[in-house]
């Protein structure tokens, strides 16, 4: 909320309030004079000159009415777009530093819906909450005030029943149907995050049981979510008839109090039919309240899920002041320990190495000895828990992470292959190369004839699914060998190729002039440029590998 407060222009916001304020106020008037008129015309109908002022104001009102409802949604949509472009921008890139380390552990479709539920429900914080209040507080006193001075028994009519339809009703609607939200709510996310993980894994489930498991499962899920949301719907059915069934009672007070008056005599019918329908029109005043008490919990638990990702802290985080230049591209990790959050054991400790400028190391071991941590460090995609490493001497965390980051290319075990053509996936690595450079790269890692047949602008597939395991392996290496760093950080890069491709890649990588660190599984594809560094997990008793 705090963060939609923040984002808020507040002179075009005031400006919306207001707007909206008098369109309510208009059209109450019209239904007053409206009335005043009719009752008028019908009482003499032979003096069109008598008629004049209300017909003049009718129109007056008919017109002033549309004309402010027209510039309010402008204003306030206006008010909103620039707030959403604000909100999405912030929660962004709010996401970019707490990548990937940060975010291990929080399922990507439960991401996706909850950002997307939460933007959706703090965009509607102005034109669904903030505004009917302040219009219900400015337009609702208008209306008591001036139906005080018809008959002063009739302002409380309105302020009594102007209180219960627009906080006892929607705050029993809120309450009553609050469970059912919540079922709701958590049905969806829950929902957006099985299909997410139903669409990746599609061919896993269809060569698994067909499907029939996981469409069971989305089933059940669905019939859940109906549930919640048949609830919620009962709750909002007698809200709904409450919301209607009210304004009713303000006509009959009018009828009654002002009526009164008229059969006296002491009271002129035109005040009758203006008090009638004008009261009737107030409750315009608190039309918006409705939904908005509900969205008044849900923009605050969103707002509390939005501002807790802010909170998040980055894996990584940028020195305040810069440290010393390094000197040189060496890197070395000097007695480094890795813990990670919530494991007993360390996944490394101790390690010192020296990798040269140029130099080529491979890093071997047993699965879990730590080998893709060592890369993460040198990346600086996380921070040692003990020790420090040093790039050209100086510490990864007294260097700006932008230049850390440029330092170094890496080519993970499975790298992410967004849906788009060969060339832009590439381009991820140097957006200023052109397709000589681009077919040239290909052919380093054993893709030309792919390439020739997909064509540089060709869809690579949802995820790359269009290219094979070792394809996208290769393609991962490709865009990492365009990206102009001195250290090439490499894990397994041979696991989805065949041995003869796997040699071609080892060999490709040891006639690179940069520096090379490569995780791999296979050790009898190194030769004697390579310089192999053997990792076990800490505590393996000496000799065993
Ligand atoms: N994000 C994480 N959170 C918790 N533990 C992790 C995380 N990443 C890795 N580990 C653990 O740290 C240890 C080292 O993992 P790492 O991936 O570095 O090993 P590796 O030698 O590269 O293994 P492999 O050869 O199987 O890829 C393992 O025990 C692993 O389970």
């Amino acid at each position: 909320m705090r963060a939609v407060l923040r984002h808020l222009p507040r002179g075009r916001t005031a400006l919306a309030v207001a707007l909206a304020t008098g369109t309510v106020l208009s059209g109450a008037a019209l239904l007053a004079t409206s009335g005043a008129l009719v009752t008028n015309a019908s009482l003499r109908p032979e003096s069109l000159l008598v008629l004049l002022p209300l017909i003049t104001s009718v129109r007056a009102f008919g017109l002033s009415r549309a004309a402010l409802r027209y510039v309010e949604r402008l204003v306030s949509h206006d008010v909103t777009l620039r707030l959403v472009a604000r909100l999405r921008t912030d929660l962004l890139l709010g996401l970019v530093p707490l990548s990937p380390a940060a975010l291990t552990g929080v399922r990507g479709g439960e991401l996706l819906a909850r950002l997307h539920a939460d933007d959706d429900a703090l965009q509607d914080v102005l034109l669904r909450l903030l505004a009917p209040a302040a219009v219900a507080v400015l337009a609702g006193s208008a209306a008591v005030v001036l139906a005080a001075a018809v008959h002063p028994g009739l302002g409380a009519v309105p302020a009594a029943l102007l209180l219960l339809l627009g906080v006892v009703v929607p705050a029993w609607a809120d309450r009553a149907g609050a469970p059912a939200a919540r079922a709701v709510a958590a049905a969806e996310e829950a929902r957006g995050a099985d299909v997410l993980d139903l669409v990746r894994g599609l061919a896993d489930h269809v060569g698994g049981d067909g499907g029939a498991t996981a469409l069971a499962a989305a089933d059940a899920r669905l019939r859940e979510q109906e549930a919640a949301e048949r609830a919620a719907a009962r709750v909002a059915a007698v809200a709904t008839l409450l919301r209607e069934g009210v304004p009713a009672l303000g006509l009959v007070a009018a009828f009654v109090l002002v009526g009164g008056g008229v059969a006296a005599g002491e009271t002129s019918p035109l005040l009758l039919a203006a008090a009638a329908l004008g009261v009737l029109g107030s409750f315009e005043a608190v039309a918006g309240l409705g939904a908005a008490w509900p969205l008044a919990g849900g923009a605050r638990a969103a707002g509390r899920r939005v501002e807790a990702l802010a909170a998040t802290p980055p894996a990584v985080v940028d020195p305040e002041g810069p440290g010393p230049r390094p000197a040189g591209h060496d890197v070395a990790p000097v007695d480094v320990g890795v813990t990670y959050p919530g494991a007993s054991s360390p996944a490394l400790a101790h390690l010192d190495l020296v990798v040269r400028a140029g130099e080529k190391v491979a890093l071997v071991g047993p699965s879990g000895a730590g080998k893709s941590t060592v890369l993460a460090l040198l990346l600086r995609a996380r921070d040692p828990s003990a020790g420090r490493v040093l790039l050209g001497g100086a510490d990864l965390r007294r260097l700006p992470l932008d230049e850390v980051r440029a330092a170094s290319a890496w080519v993970p075990q499975e790298p992410q292959v967004p849906g788009a053509s060969l060339a832009g996936n590439l381009r991820m690595g140097d957006p200023a190369a052109d397709d000589g450079r681009l077919r040239a790269v290909l052919a380093d890692v054993g893709l030309a004839d792919r390439a020739a047949d997909l064509g540089l602008d060709g869809w690579v597939g949802e995820a790359g699914s269009r290219l094979s395991a070792g394809e996208r392996a290769r393609l991962g290496l490709a865009r990492a060998l365009l990206r102009p760093a001195p250290l090439l950080l490499v894990d397994e890069p041979t696991a989805h190729l065949d041995r003869a491709a796997g040699a071609a890649v080892v060999s490709m990588l040891a006639r690179e002039p940069r520096t090379v660190v490569m995780v791999t599984h296979d050790a009898t594809l190194l030769d004697e440029r390579w310089r192999v560094v053997v990792l076990r997990p800490p505590g393996t008793p000496p000799g065993i590998p």
